[in-house]
């Protein structure tokens, strides 16, 4: 018998990438396991601990451990998620958590959990882990799709890693769904997975390490959003899958900062589009123009989120500098522009919000299910190109910008097109199909009792490996 089943009481160890995208994920696993009386070691990097606290589920169960990230060249001490970061800081991150190995192993020793759920970067835990006698799972926060189509091992048979004109077709095995291909531009930004920085293993090669060695792998999907891109996944990595469910988080505590909800009560129901892209992706400056011109065709009041990579300074400044002349003042009676962090799901779940227009994360996408928010989907990067062609194509439940194939242009007749698909020609279709799935999508995403039975089962799978 595995010490997990010996003992009624399982303790896991949490160790997330440093990087907000992953962090919450894990919190929300956190917490719904903490539920079930799971004890939690959350482990992170000391300066993500005040963010941690306001989301973790607190109990006298739940630890939060700091983890100081050594010194490498090429990150600044101080900087400890990939929020603070620029891209080469953040490849830099990847080689200083690798040192932390020592580290890592003393803390295990000491906390002596049954099991620890780790992510992409950490592949060599699984080895720490197993000297301790302790089960190592990786937690995937992204979807099915997008690892089943990028991280599986016959991207490189024999030895030789993917081209473009490989990366835009689905791998051998993939199943037969809506995803046939994909754009020039798309597989180029996917080219990024195989690319080792500086000696530093590439995302690939850590995860193809972690699949080999680990216990077992946690997806943070359910079968009837992605069943066939699971039963991939099982058929390619030979180990065993658990599924975590999409994790829908709970209906977010506090109140809409003042100025927002004022700003919004003035608009009819469902009318408003809230538009973002979420933690870590950027769009370039032509992209933001065309994207606000794009906003201000539709005619729609809009709640507009930009950020930028953090070299920049002085962003409001930025702001100001690259948004199309004259625009603040001529839709300033119906649109916002605001940069920096928003209390999203509280934007989401206000009434006159209908649509959200955004990168596709796994996570903000369950978000505008769950608010009945329509969803325009703008993917930039990774995974976000897979989960869009989930979303607008296996469920049609969405609208994608259309973009040249080439170089992924997109021009303001694009944004406005989507956007009126779902938000103006609503009584004819496709407007009405596409409503009703998100629809029926949304209430699964809300029934309870669905979603607490992917947690329980998850709970009895662990304690059983
Ligand atoms: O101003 C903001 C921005 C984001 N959020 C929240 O942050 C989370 C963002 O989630 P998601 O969109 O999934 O993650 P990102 O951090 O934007 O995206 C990274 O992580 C995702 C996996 O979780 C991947 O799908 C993306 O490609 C990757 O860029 C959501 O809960 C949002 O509500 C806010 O509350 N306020």
């Amino acid at each position: 018998m595995s010490p997990a089943a010996a003992s009624d009481e399982l303790h896991i160890a949490m160790f997330p990438w440093f990087a907000f995208g992953h962090i919450s994920p894990f919190v929300q696993l956190s917490n719904k396991l903490a539920l079930h009386g799971v004890r939690i070691s959350f482990l992170t990097a000391p300066g993500n601990i005040p963010r941690i606290k306001s989301s973790l589920l607190l109990t006298p169960k739940t630890q939060i451990i700091s983890l100081p990230i050594p010194p490498v060249e090429g990150l600044p001490p101080g900087l400890d998620s990939t929020s603070e970061m620029t891209p080469a800081m953040a490849e830099a991150l990847k080689k200083a958590l690798d040192l932390m190995q020592p580290q890592v192993k003393t803390l295990l020793s000491q906390l002596k959990p049954h099991l620890v759920v780790f992510d992409f970067a950490q592949y060599w835990v699984p080895k720490i882990a197993s000297e301790l006698g302790v089960k190592s799972l990786q937690f995937s926060v992204y979807s099915a799709v997008s690892g089943g189509y990028l991280i599986v091992p016959v991207r490189t048979s024999g030895n030789k890693n993917p081209t473009v004109e490989d990366l835009m077709k689905p791998p051998e095995g993939f199943p037969s769904t809506s995803i046939v291909s994909v754009e020039r531009f798309q597989a180029e930004n996917f080219l990024y997975v195989y690319k080792s920085f500086d000696g530093s293993p590439s995302v690939y090669s850590r995860s193809l390490e972690i699949i080999r060695d680990c216990d077992a792998i946690i997806i943070k999907t359910c079968n009837e959003l992605e069943g066939p891109y699971v039963d991939h996944m099982r058929t390619q990595y030979q180990k065993q899958i658990l599924l975590s469910g999409p994790l829908v988080p709970e209906p977010p505590s506090g109140q809409l900062e003042e100025r927002w909800a004022k700003w919004l009560d003035q608009f009819p129901s469902k009318s408003v589009v809230y538009c973002s892209f979420g933690s870590e992706t950027f769009l370039s400056d032509d992209q933001i123009r065309e994207l606000s011109l794009g906003l201000e065709l539709t005619g729609l009041p809009f709640f507009l989120v930009l950020n930028f990579p953090p070299d920049f300074n002085n962003k409001d400044a930025k702001l100001a500098g690259v948004l199309p002349q004259g625009f603040q003042e001529r839709v300033k009676d119906r649109g916002i522009v605001h940069t920096g962090w928003v209390q999203q799901q509280l934007i989401l779940a206000h009434d006159s919000v209908g649509c959200y227009f955004c990168h596709s994360g796994f996570s903000s996408v369950i978000e505008a299910f769950i608010n009945d928010c329509q969803l325009v989907l703008l993917p930039l990067k990774g995974d976000q190109f897979l989960n869009s062609k989930l979303i607008a194509g296996d469920m049609k439940a969405g609208v994608e910008v259309n973009r040249r194939g080439e170089d992924g242009y997109f021009g303001r007749e694009d944004v406005s097109d989507a956007v009126k698909t779902l938000m103006v020609d609503i009584d004819k279709d496709p407007c009405m199909s596409l409503r009703a799935n998100h629809r029926k999508w949304g209430e699964f995403l809300q029934n309870g009792e669905i979603q607490a039975k992917f947690i329980a089962n998850l709970v009895e799978e662990l304690k059983a490996l």
